[in-house]
């Protein structure tokens, strides 16, 4: 009986359109005057600091570091100190109202009635918990971050790694079966279910790389039973469309 869902963000309940395309190029545009500006600042020294620890670039001064962190967004790279300067500079944009979060009107409308019903809501995102808190706090549909019982970001581990599934059990306090993981990336459900989680891939775009997880298009399919839909049963119109291509866009990392 699954009692906790704990859901990724770019490619589950947003578009990764909106992460590529908005979210990264806005980091990639005011992320240097933002250093600039804020280097001195307790929060951002610290980031800084693990940022030349990540490079192994000890000295590297506030020019270079700028230059590392952008080369890391250029390639997606899922680095905890990039994606906490990310979330410091995104609150701008948001508090500006430059973008809203993208939250796909499946996943909203499934998030809250799953709330409604009782069961608890996470969020697991390679984006920092502040970004996310901001994401879904500035989403299309208002202010979702009631919903959610707390957010793990990358401080817990890498999105691959069964080892930070197990200690988001630890921290969700259910059994890992109990709980379900919902993501578009296979390599991050199969790390879910090598910790015991229950999982479902969502397949929201044309190409996407599935694997042996239940699958699902949207929020209103996703099964909480514990049985979901299998690779077999799955919309065969839609699988021989996701399969048209290898290596899909959920599989960039
Ligand atoms: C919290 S919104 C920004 C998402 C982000 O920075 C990212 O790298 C996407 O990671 P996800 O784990 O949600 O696929
Ligand atoms: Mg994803």
């Amino acid at each position: 009986m699954i009692r906790a869902i704990v859901t990724d963000i770019e490619g589950t309940t947003g578009s990764i359109a909106f992460v590529h395309e908005v979210l990264f190029p806005y980091a990639r545009r005011q992320l240097g005057d933002f250093v600039r500006q804020h280097y001195q600042q307790a929060d951002v020294a610290r980031q800084l600091e693990a940022t030349r620890e990540e490079a192994a670039e000890p000295d590297a001064d506030i020019e270079r570091l700028i230059a590392i962190l952008e080369g890391w967004i250029q390639e997606d790279r899922k680095a905890t100190p990039l994606k906490a300067l990310q979330g410091m500079v995104w609150e701008a944009g948001y508090q500006a109202g430059d973008f809203t979060g993208h939250v796909y009107p499946d996943a909203a409308e499934a998030l809250m009635r799953w709330h409604e019903q009782g069961y608890a809501l996470y969020v697991y995102s390679s984006g920092s918990i502040q970004a996310q808190r901001l994401l879904f706090g500035h989403s299309d549909v208002g202010d979702l971050t009631p919903l959610f019982a707390g957010y793990f970001d990358t401080t817990t581990g890498p999105k691959r790694e069964a080892e930070s599934y197990r200690r988001i059990v630890e921290a969700i306090g259910h059994a890992p079966q109990e709980i379900l993981f919902l993501s578009d990336v296979v390599a991050e459900l199969d790390a879910a279910r090598a910790a015991g989680l229950a999982t479902c891939q969502l397949v929201r775009e044309p190409g996407m790389t599935t694997g042996e997880h239940p699958l699902a298009t949207r929020f209103d399919e996703v099964s909480l039973d514990g049985m979901g839909r299998d690779a077999a049963s799955f919309d065969e119109s839609h699988r021989a469309e996701a399969h048209c291509e290898s290596g899909g866009s959920n599989d960039r990392r």
